[in-house]
């Protein structure tokens, strides 16, 4: 190993005490880390408090940092808000890097997240946007002035969508409505993204976080979100689900935890924490990517034009675009891509803590650094992406960049270790979903307003949403 002395990567200068947590702008960190990450370039030293922290922002850095040191960016930091939605960190996204977490991994890829599974869910997805296309089109039938707020309908949509993929129905709204649990997803997103001060002062900060709130916002979701695993978790105990054919993961993961003699323990509070995973992870990043999808296509109408006419020359009167259709649409995949370029949903990924010491580009990274991969700003390094401000999904049609991790430059996935083990799942959502819409309806602005007029937002937090829900008209296509 390199014993030699070399220096911190630069950064922002400090100021005492408080270090640099001034200079983040809650609302759109990911954004002001790009501005700061201009001055002091892709590998950018910070001091959260008495945090020190570590920015990646090129494509080059994350794959240096990814390729030869994946192990020591594999740890997550103990954060108080994740540890509290984590059930203290029993779940696989803010499991410290161990075999508590590479069991979670293989638990969840062999019962739910592997392409064969996935596959098998097709009926539930192509189900779940049929009923959504029929819910817009019925709205648009009864007032022809109504506004579809698609942020919300997609929200929705997601959540139906895991629940009966993951936990054998749609607890949202049987066996009774339960809606406002989409609430609390919402403000879990906004909690992780939260700078807590507890995190970065210890006890000190803890005071703070209660004076601002957010300590007992933190309490509020949980038990919130905790009652709704234990309804789903009740259910599953007492009907012993007759009225389904297949074991869900809810049932395999009961089942590993009345197994005794089995190699894993699966507590309660275990069960508790995996679900949180599948159902956040699934809900929240997929209805802000179709969101920012639909908002990116109506500020351009030419790629709302092509991706359309693609679209609708394929299927013609079918009614429906179904999942063997997805295959000969690479206008629409590329439409996908590039909003996961423009707009990754966790512009940040998820924070990473070092586990040991590294030399990267020269500088020393010490261990316990906590780590921001900007995902947005790698999706704008001017080194891989012409014109990269501009929405144009042609830049993939002739290119195998990948967008699952193996490309650098693209990486709304996340990369190594770490990378999003949802990935098939979300992107067959985001193309179905996506296509249907596309096909079903013609999108009218609201009245007065012009394309250049549809803003792009984003609310703070893990997840970026768009701040003013993208509210549209829906013009039935008529294709008799
Ligand atoms: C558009 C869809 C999605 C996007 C953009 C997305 C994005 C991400 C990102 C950026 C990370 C962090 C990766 C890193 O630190 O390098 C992540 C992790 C994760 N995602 Fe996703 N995700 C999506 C869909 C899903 C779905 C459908 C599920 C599950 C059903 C899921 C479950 C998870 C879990 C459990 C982790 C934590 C992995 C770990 O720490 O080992 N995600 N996702």
């Amino acid at each position: 190993t390199d014993t030699t002395t070399h220096p911190a990567p630069p950064g922002p200068r400090r100021l005492p005490l408080i270090g640099n947590l001034h200079q983040l702008d809650l609302s759109v960190s990911h954004h002001r880390l790009w501005q700061l990450s201009q001055l002091h370039g892709p590998l950018m030293s910070l001091r959260l408090g008495l945090t020190p922290a570590l920015v990646i922002s090129s494509a080059k850095t994350a794959r240096e940092a990814i390729r030869a040191h994946d192990l020591e960016f594999s740890n997550r930091p103990s954060l108080v808000g994740q540890q509290k939605l984590s059930y203290g960190g029993l779940d696989m996204a803010f499991a410290p890097y161990g075999e508590h977490w590479k069991q979670n991994r293989r638990i969840s890829a062999e019962n739910l997240l592997n392409p064969k599974r996935v596959q098998s869910f097709r009926p539930i997805r192509e189900d779940e946007v049929s009923k959504m296309v029929e819910r817009i089109s019925e709205a648009a039938a009864a007032s022809r002035s109504q506004l579809v707020d698609l942020s919300e309908t997609l929200l929705f949509l997601t959540a139906s969508l895991i629940c009966r993929i993951a936990f054998g129905r749609n607890y949202l709204v049987e066996p009774e409505p339960r809606i406002h649990v989409l609430r609390s997803v919402r403000e879990a997103m906004v909690v992780f993204g939260s700078i807590c001060f507890e995190d970065h002062f210890g006890w000190v900060g803890s005071v703070v976080d209660k004076v601002t709130g957010l300590s007992s916002k933190l309490q509020r979701v949980f038990v919130e979100l905790d009652s709704f695993y234990e309804v789903m978790i009740r259910d599953h105990l007492e009907k012993k689900r007759e009225q389904e054919d297949r074991d869900d993961f809810i049932d395999v993961l009961l089942r590993m935890g009345e197994d005794r003699s089995g190699s894993v323990h699966v507590s309660r509070d275990h069960i508790k924490a995996m679900l949180t995973d599948i159902f956040i992870g699934a809900t929240d990043t997929n209805a802000a990517t179709l969101a920012w999808a639909m908002t990116s296509l109506k500020k351009n109408p030419r790629v709302m034009d092509k991706a359309q006419r693609e679209i609708r020359s394929l299927v013609g009167s079918k009614g429906f675009v179904d999942e063997d259709d997805l295959l000969s649409l690479p206008y629409l995949k590329a439409v996908v891509k590039e909003t996961l370029r423009l707009y990754p949903p966790a512009p940040l990924l998820l924070p990473r803590e070092t586990t040991g010491r590294c030399i990267l580009s020269g500088y020393e990274i010490r261990p316990k650094t906590l780590v921001y991969i900007n995902a947005w700003a790698i999706g704008r390094d001017s080194e891989y992406w012409e014109s990269a401000e501009e929405f144009r999904p042609e830049r993939f049609l002739d290119s195998d960049v990948d967008f699952r991790g193996q490309s650098f430059e693209l990486v709304p996935f996340g990369c190594g270790r770490r990378v999003c083990p949802g990935a098939s799942l979300g992107v067959v959502t985001l193309e179905l979903a996506l296509a249907n819409l596309l096909y079903s309806f013609d999108w009218e602005l609201p009245e007065g307003m012009k394309e250049e007029d549809v803003d792009t937002e984003a609310t703070p937090g893990n997840t970026i949403h768009k701040k003013i829900p993208l509210c549209l008209r829906a013009k039935v296509k008529n294709y008799a």
